[in-house]
C-alpha cells in the first residue's frame, strides 16, 4: 500500500516533469520566454498565445492537474480540509482589492509598488486590515510582497486592472467604474460580491425545498427570478454591472473565443445573425465588428435591451448607423418574431434554465426557423469524469479527450470551473433547485435538443478559457 502511494505520487511528478520538457521545447522553438510570475501580464505578448498552442496547452492541463494531486495526496487531510473551508476569504479580499482599485494605485505608484499605509490612504481604509487582506492574496500569488508591507502587482493582480486613470477611478460614483472597461474586473466583483452572496444561501434553499426559490431569492429578499428582479427600476444599477460583467466573460478568456469554432466568414452579406438574450450585444458586436456585412437583431428583456443599444451606439455606431443592427424587446419564452433569421446565437442562455424552460426557449426559436437557419450555442460542456468512454463520436468534433492516469479523467481542478459555475447558474437561475445541475453534458444537450426539433451537426470543444460551441440544424 506504502509503495503503491509512493509510486502514484512518482507518476504525478513525472507527469509534470514530461509536461514542463514540451512547454519548455516550445518556448526554446519559437525563442520566448515563459512570462514570469512576477511581472504584470501582457496580452500581446506573442508568448502568451503559445500558450493556446495545442500541444502547449495539453501539458498545462496535465501540470494544473498533477501539481493538484500531488499538493492533495502529501498534505494532512485535516489541513486541506480548513484550508479549503476558509477559501471564501480569498473572494473575499479579491472583492476589497478590486473595490478599492488597489491594482490600479500600485500600477501609478513611482515604482510600480506602494506601501500598504500609501494605499490605505488613497483607498481612505484602515492599513492593518489591508494588509492582511493583500499578505493573504499575495501568499495566493495575488499580489507580490516585495518588502515587509510593500506590494506590487505581478502577473495574477495585474488582470484585475480597470484600464482606467486612477483619478477617474477615485473620483467616480461606484457605479460608474466600469464604464469604458474590458468588463473583466466587473465579472470578478460580480462573482466576490451578488454571486457570493447569493452562495451564502444555498443550504437553507436545498432544504427549505420551495419551488421557486433559489439561493438567490434568499440572499437578496426578493421572490422575482434574477433576470426578472434586475429589470426592476430600482435595480438598474446591478443591471448594468451584469452587462458590463457579462461583457467581462470574453473579456477574461480568449478575446477571439468567439471565433473558435462556428465559422462566421461563411455567412453572406446581409445574412440574419439574431442574439438571443444577448445582453448588451457584445458578443454579436465583436461578430460584426470583424463580419460587417452581417445584419444583427440583439434581443433581450426591455431594460436590457436599453443598454445594448447605448453599447451598440458607443462601441460601433457605423453597424447602427448603416441600419445593420436592430434592438427588440423580447422574453424568449413567448413566440419568436423573427422568421427570416440565418443564425439564432444563444451564448450562454442555455445553462440558465432547467431543461423544461431550456426546451420551451429552443422551440420558440425551432417554430420560427427556416430549413436554412442554423442555431449556434455557445456554453460550457461538462466533461465525463466518471470513467475514459465515449460514445457520441458520430457527431464531427464531439470526441472528449481524457486524462491519463492517475490523473482523475476530466483534469481535475484543472477543469473545476465548469463545475464552479455549474453551483453558480443553480444558485441564481435555476426555478427549481430540485431539477438538477444546469451545465450540461454533450449527452443532456443532444436530448434537449432533439426534444426541441433540432439536430446537433457540429461541436465545437472550448478549452476551458472559452465556451464551447455547438451548431444544431432543424430536424426535419
Ligand atoms: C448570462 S446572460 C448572457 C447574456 C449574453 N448572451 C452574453 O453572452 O453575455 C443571460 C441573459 O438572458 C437574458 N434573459 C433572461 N431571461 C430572459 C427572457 N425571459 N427573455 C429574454 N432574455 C432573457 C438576461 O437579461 C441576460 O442578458
Amino acid at each position: 500500500m506504502h509503495s503503491l502511494q509512493v509510486s502514484t505520487l512518482r507518476l504525478l511528478a513525472d507527469i509534470i516533469s514530461t509536461a514542463v520538457g514540451k512547454m519548455e521545447a516550445a518556448y526554446e522553438r519559437d525563442g520566448h520566454l515563459l512570462p514570469s510570475l512576477d511581472t504584470p501580464f501582457d496580452p500581446a505578448d506573442s508568448a502568451e498565445s503559445l500558450r493556446r498552442e495545442p500541444d502547449v496547452a495539453a501539458a498545462i492541463m496535465d501540470i494544473l492537474a498533477a501539481a493538484a494531486q500531488i499538493s492533495v495526496t502529501v498534505r494532512d487531510p485535516s489541513r486541506t480540509m480548513v484550508q479549503t473551508a476558509l477559501a471564501f476569504n480569498i473572494s473575499s479580499c479579491l472583492r476589497v482589492a478590486s473595490e478599492l482599485n488597489v491594482v490600479e494605485i500600485i500600477r501609478d505608484a513611482p515604482s510600480q509598488a506602494s506601501h500598504v499605509k500609501e494605499i490605505a490612504a488613497l483607498a481612505s481604509v484602515d492599513s492593518n486590515l489591508l494588509g492582511e487582506i493583500l499578505k493573504l492574496l499575495a501568499t495566493h500569488h495575488i499580489f507580490r510582497e516585495v518588502s515587509p508591507n510593500v506590494f506590487a502587482n505581478n502577473r495574477i493582480s495585474s488582470v484585475l486592472d480597470k484600464g482606467k486613470a486612477l483619478i477617474d477611478l477615485l473620483t467616480s460614483s461606484r457605479d460608474e467604474r466600469f464604464t469604458g472597461t474590458s468588463g473583466f474586473a466587473a465579472w470578478v466583483e460580480y462573482m466576490t460580491n451578488d454571486i457570493f452572496r447569493s452562495a451564502t444561501c444555498l443550504m437553507d434553499a436545498i432544504s427549505t425545498l420551495q419551488d421557486g426559490i433559489v439561493p438567490f431569492n434568499l440572499a437578496f429578499g426578493t421572490t422575482e427570478p434574477l433576470y426578472y428582479w434586475m429589470e426592476l427600476p430600482e435595480n438598474a444599477a446591478t443591471r448594468e454591472h451584469f452587462g458590463l460583467a457579462m461583457q467581462g466573460t470574453v473579456a477574461g478568456g480568449d478575446p477571439e473565443s468567439l471565433f473558435h469554432g462556428f465559422d462566421w466568414g461563411s455567412l453572406g452579406p446581409g445574412s440574419i445573425v439574431v442574439d438571443v438574450g444577448g445582453g448588451n450585444g457584445h458578443s454579436s458586436l465583436t461578430i460584426a465588428q470583424r463580419y460587417p456585412e452581417l445584419h444583427v437583431m440583439v434581443q433581450d428583456l426591455a431594460h436590457t435591451v436599453e443598454e445594448a443599444r447605448k453599447y451598440w451606439h458607443t462601441h460601433f455606431v457605423d453597424h447602427a448607423n448603416r441600419g445593420m443592427v436592430e434592438f427588440q424587446a423580447h422574453d424568449f419564452f413567448t413566440l419568436q418574431p423573427v422568421k427570416n433569421a440565418d443564425i439564432f446565437l444563444l451564448r450562454i442562455i442555455a445553462h440558465n434554465w432547467p431543461d423544461l424552460r431550456a426546451i420551451e426557449i429552443l422551440k420558440h426559436l425551432r417554430s420560427a426557423a427556416l430549413p436554412t437557419t442554423r442555431l449556434v450555442i455557445m456554453d460550457e460542456i461538462v466533461p465525463i469524469a466518471g470513467g475514459r468512454t465515449f460514445e457520441n463520436a458520430d457527431i464531427p468534433g464531439s470526441a472528449q479527450l481524457f486524462a491519463q492516469e492517475p490523473l482523475l479523467p476530466n483534469w481535475g481542478t484543472a477543469s473545476a470551473e465548469v463545475y464552479l459555475f455549474d453551483i453558480v447558474v443553480g444558485i441564481d437561475t435555476i426555478e427549481c433547485i430540485l431539477c438538477g445541475g444546469v451545465e450540461r453534458t454533450l449527452d443532456d444537450f443532444k436530448e434537449l435538443l432533439d426534444q426541441a426539433g433540432w439536430e446537433m451537426v457540429r461541436v465545437h470543444h472550448g478549452d476551458r478559457t472559452r465556451y464551447s460551441q455547438l451548431v444544431a440544424v432543424p430536424k426535419v
